[in-house]
């Protein structure tokens, strides 16, 4: 079906979920945009398909699953911005399909996750979580036993995007090693380097730490195979995707003695809100730091990708860009000042720019100026053009066969 909006902005409805940062909403506000829903918590089933029925704009983290339905229910949906890195909870090519462009905050968080990763790191190394757990049930362990610095240890990277690089940095000032193993051939920093394969830089770590996306690849890579790869005594941190440790095969891994320690931020199954228990079989071990998935969670990183996402959303809104979005052709775009900019969003099959062409042409619409990018699902054709003929223009672009989406923004 072939959508139209062209709105005032007080009418132009912005649904935040999920407690995002107050900079998000007063970037909005700055912006024009008052109409704004905000909840703490994140949404699913029917709550949340009711309240995407009237949304033009929606933001959200890491718990909010935007899946096929949910985009079928959001109807009047233009976009969506992920307060956060990950994009796995939402459905891209069913936005994508839907002319939907996603936005997330790829660097914004990264410092966060680094330096909690680089601090689990040495808590473990010291054993500092068993110490402190004894130490508040009354017993007194004052021993070296097992405990090490990690200067002149190894620390095994798996992933070597923006975390992972971060993270290798401030281990090496520390005096570590620092080995990764990523699917793409990168650029070493400083000393580190890459080795081939992850049983090579598992059987090689004092401290293996994940740092990859969630994908039907990472899905479950770290199970009992690859843990008992693991050197005796190593330690294991995942700051990145619940679903890419096996829990249960960790569990053993501990109980057995294998591993000295292991840092969990994320769960395979997380609570959707602060008032739900947290339930997992790791939290019987004292040497196992269990944190609410707050790798990202400061005041730094939780102001600045407010401010990022909203951003990238008012842009969206207002002038049609689609720079740095994760799942739709990108277009950078200057301001269309004294001119109605039509954004016309197709399927991407032969023939339809010329038929955009054909029928402006044809109703007499002169083209100040026309930008065009694609990817293999999708065209995204924008379309600046004299005042006055903005709403002819986009009834002729609404006719166009295959069209998703078309918008039209008031200069
Ligand atoms: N705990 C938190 O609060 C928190 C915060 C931010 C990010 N994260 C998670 O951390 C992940 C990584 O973040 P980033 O910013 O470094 O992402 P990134 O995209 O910059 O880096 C990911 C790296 O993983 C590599 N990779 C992908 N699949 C792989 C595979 N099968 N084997 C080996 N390497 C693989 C990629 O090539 C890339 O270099 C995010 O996707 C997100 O899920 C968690
Ligand atoms: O992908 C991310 O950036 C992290 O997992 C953080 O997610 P959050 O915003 O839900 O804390």
């Amino acid at each position: 079906m072939t959508k139209t909006t062209s709105l005032d902005k007080n009418k132009i409805r912005i649904l935040l979920l999920e407690g995002v940062h107050q900079s998000a909403v007063e970037h909005f506000k700055s912006a024009g945009y008052t109409n704004i829903e905000y909840l703490t918590t994140s949404l699913s089933g029917e709550a949340l398909h009711e309240k995407l029925r009237d949304a033009h704009f929606v933001g959200i983290r890491s718990r909010t699953q935007l899946d096929d339905a949910a985009f079928e229910a959001a109807e009047k949906l233009n976009a969506v911005g992920c307060f956060c890195i990950g994009t796995n909870q939402v459905d891209l090519t069913a936005a994508l399909k839907r002319g939907i462009p996603v936005f997330n905050a790829p660097y914004s968080n990264t410092r966060s996750v680094a330096e909690l990763v680089l601090a689990e790191a040495i808590c473990l190394a010291r054993r500092v979580a068993e110490k402190n757990a004894r130490a508040h049930r009354g017993e007194w362990d004052k021993s070296a036993a097992k405990s090490h610095e990690v200067r002149g240890k190894t620390l095994g990277l798996v992933g070597y995007g923006s975390i992972g690089s971060q993270l290798s940095v401030l281990a090496e000032a520390l005096g570590m090693n620092v080995i990764y193993y990523d699917i793409i051939t990168k650029l070493d920093l400083g000393n580190a380097h890459q080795v081939e394969s992850l049983d090579e830089l598992l059987s090689k770590s004092d401290i293996v730490s994940l740092h990859v996306p969630e994908t039907p690849q990472t899905q479950w890579m770290i199970g009992r195979d690859e843990l008992a790869k693991m050197k005796k005594d190593a330690i294991l941190i995942n700051a990145s995707r619940g679903t890419v440790v096996d829990i249960e095969a960790l569990e053993e891994a501990l109980e057995s003695g294998h591993l000295l320690g292991a840092a969990v931020d994320v769960f395979p199954v997380e609570p959707k809100s602060n008032k739900e228990a947290f339930e997992s079989p790791l939290r019987r071990f004292d040497n196992v730091i269990l944190t609410p998935h707050i790798g990202g969670s400061t005041m730094e990183a939780q102001e600045n990708i407010g401010l990022e996402v909203a951003e990238k959303l008012v842009t969206y809104s207002d002038n049609g860009t689609t720079l740095s979005s994760v799942n739709f052709p990108e277009v950078a775009l200057p301001a269309h000042p004294d001119r109605h900019r039509l954004l016309h969003i197709h399927t991407n099959v032969p023939g339809v720019l010329s038929e955009i062409n054909r029928v402006l042409s044809e109703a007499n619409i002169n083209i100040s100026a026309q930008y065009l990018q694609t990817n293999a699902d999708v065209g995204y054709v924008v379309i600046d053009v004299d005042k006055a003929y903005g709403p002819k223009a986009l009834e002729a672009l609404r006719q166009v066969p295959n069209t998703l989406r078309v918008r039209v923004l008031y200069s």
